[in-house]
């Protein structure tokens, strides 16, 4: 159950997030299992960058990863869309099974895995096009023609990633001409208009001024009643601020998961407890 806090709007600094968090330890008991990582070992060429992960991310929750550089975030991440699989030299053993089904069968068809995992990237990447046609993208693809629903679509989206009324007015511009923030939620919009369960979000505040990642952490908060959120962070006042739970890794292990309240005020591992109280990373 969220606290009243964590339902409304995110806090400015990790203390008061925390604070607002009090009273509301998040149990993985309660949680429905949408991603279930098992023995995950990614190697790539001959190295490994991840030793045998085992993890649940709970539906309609924000589950962050945090960990000094190198330590397998980012390669985790790329696993639930299986972005991984365009690197040539990387392999993988284990499962990932998603709504139960291992995403690594061979059955699975990956554009449709990846239709329903959107993913986020740290430098906002709109296409060279309009604001409009950057959301109406996806659907375009799908065979979308009719301009009443891809209106409603576009309307919908921006409005879910807080942009519409700052756009509205200039749908047709060209999405270059967005500020850094605003770009970076137009992809999120673009993410979004085609409905996908899972949002995976790779640093995507880590490019922008305070005043834009506290809209993107607002959104995140927002969006999190109807997707499965994976971020990952290397700003540890973030992950407080905007997860429900925390994994944090060191050199491609999950050393300690659990809701994000406990790992920062009262993590059980000493390698956990020395990451966020910054004596190494
Ligand atoms: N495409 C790749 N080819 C070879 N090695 C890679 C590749 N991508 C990542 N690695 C290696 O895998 C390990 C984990 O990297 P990864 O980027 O997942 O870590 P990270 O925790 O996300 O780091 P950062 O916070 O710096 O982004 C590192 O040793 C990295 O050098």
């Amino acid at each position: 159950m969220n606290t009243p806090a964590q339902q409304g709007k995110v806090s400015v600094s990790a203390a008061n997030a925390l604070a607002d968090k009090q009273g509301g330890v998040l149990s993985m008991a309660d949680e429905k299992a949408k991603i279930e990582v098992r023995n995950l070992e990614l190697f790539y060429g001959n190295d490994r960058a991840l030793n045998g992960i085992d993890l649940t991310i709970p539906e309609k929750k924000v589950t962050a990863f945090i960990g000094p550089s190198g330590c397998g975030k980012s390669t985790l991440l790329r696993c639930f869309n299986r972005m991984n699989d365009l690197v040539d030299i990387c392999r993988i053993e284990g499962q990932i099974l998603m709504d139960g089904k291992n995403i690594y069968d061979r059955d699975v068809d990956v554009a449709e895995l990846r239709r329903n995992v959107g993913m986020v990237f740290q430098k906002p990447n709109p296409f060279p096009k309009s604001i409009y046609e950057n959301v109406a993208y996806g659907l375009r693809l799908q065979g979308v023609s009719s301009k009443r629903d891809l209106d409603e679509v576009v309307e919908r989206s921006l409005r879910a990633a807080a942009l519409w009324d700052e756009v509205k007015d200039r749908l047709n511009d060209n999405a270059f001409g967005m500020s850094g923030g605003q770009q970076q939620r137009l992809v999120i919009a673009r993410a979004i208009a085609i409905e996908p369960e899972v949002i995976l979000l790779d640093e995507p505040a880590s490019a922008l001024d305070p005043i834009s990642t506290l809209k993107i952490e607002e959104l995140i908060n927002e969006l999190k009643d109807q997707y499965t959120i994976v971020i990952v962070t290397h700003n540890m006042q973030q992950a407080a601020r905007v997860s429900d739970y925390t994994a944090f890794m060191y050199m491609g292990d999950l050393i300690e998961f659990g809701d994000t309240n406990t790992l920062f005020t009262n993590p059980s591992k000493k390698q956990t407890e020395d990451y966020i109280t910054g004596r190494y990373g």
